[in-house]
């Protein structure tokens, strides 16, 4: 009974091993002190976006949690173990993540279950699905020179999903589109993290996308980048661009923006 007393408590945040978990995570390149020292935390199932100026920082942090550089000091936890090589449940992409131009739309998704050995029939299914959840039924067949810059990026998603990522690493991954398709892959891009409920680490130089997808908004300050504030979304889900018109929506863009607006401000300062 009394260890019951003693979890009840205990915050839910502290009790649960989060996805990510970054502790005096820092980063140099030669003379450039490029990040940090940073803590980063992301709970199961949490979708934190990282908002800052050119160059601060983020997508060095991106690339840490992804095992794609390792830092200079500090460690990375994921699901409870450290970080020391590409995982398979983590999912990462970018703003021009590739496609393979020679394969098929189903053939783009079925790649990374190839890879792994899967059966033809079992990973064209499951291929098939995906394509059907990002929303590109009926163009199974199609070869990406046929499908617009929006829907490579839809295939893309498609095979990040597919090895069922319990965390997507997503770096401007809507970056390289017009604004109305970038409108509507970040809903895409929501329906989609719902539907398999992974956590999310999002990059984004958009505060309106920020606060779009996010359960939380990490704002870094300029290079070195650390966080200066920590800007959590209480729009309700399923979400849609009509909750950016919310009065909370509206305070958290224009809190994020005063934030960036002086950071880049004092960084443009000091470069000239
Ligand atoms: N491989 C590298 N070698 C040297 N310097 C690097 C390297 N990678 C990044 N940098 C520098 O480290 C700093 C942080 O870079 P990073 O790409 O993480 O910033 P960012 O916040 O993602 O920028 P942006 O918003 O413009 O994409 C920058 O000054 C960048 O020039």
């Amino acid at each position: 009974m009394s260890t019951q007393t003693v979890q009840e408590d205990v915050p839910m945040s502290s009790t649960t091993t989060p996805i990510v978990r970054a502790t005096q995570v820092e980063q140099h390149f030669g003379p450039v002190h490029a990040l940090g020292p940073v803590d980063l935390r992301i709970e199961r199932g949490e979708f934190v976006s990282i908002v800052g100026p050119s160059g601060c920082g983020k997508s060095t942090l991106l690339e840490i949690v992804g095992a794609l550089q390792d830092p200079a000091s500090g460690t990375v936890e994921i699901d409870g173990a450290p970080v020391d090589g590409p995982r398979r449940r983590t999912a990462i992409v970018f703003q021009e993540s590739a496609t393979l131009p020679w394969r098929t739309v189903l053939d783009n998704v079925a790649f990374a279950l190839e890879v792994r050995g899967i059966g033809r029939k079992e990973r064209r299914d499951k291929a098939r699905e995906l394509v059907q959840i990002v929303g590109l039924a009926g163009f199974e067949d199609h070869y990406p020179a046929q499908l617009s810059g929006g829907m490579r990026q839809r295939v893309a998603m498609a095979r990040a999903m597919s090895t069922e990522p319990d965390l997507i690493l997503a770096d401007e991954p809507f970056g390289a589109l017009d604004e109305q398709t970038r409108m509507l892959m970040a809903e895409e891009l929501l329906r989609v993290v719902d539907t398999i409920g992974c956590g999310v680490l999002f990059i984004t130089h958009s505060i309106q996308e920020a606060v779009l997808l996010s359960d939380r908004v990490l704002v870094m300050g300029r290079r070195p980048g650390t966080f200066i504030d920590e800007v959590p979304i209480d729009l309700p889900r399923p979400r849609s661009h009509v909750a950016l018109s919310e009065q909370s929506a509206t305070e958290a863009q224009e809190r994020i923006w005063a934030q960036i607006r002086s950071e880049a401000e004092v960084a443009m300062r000091s470069e000239r």
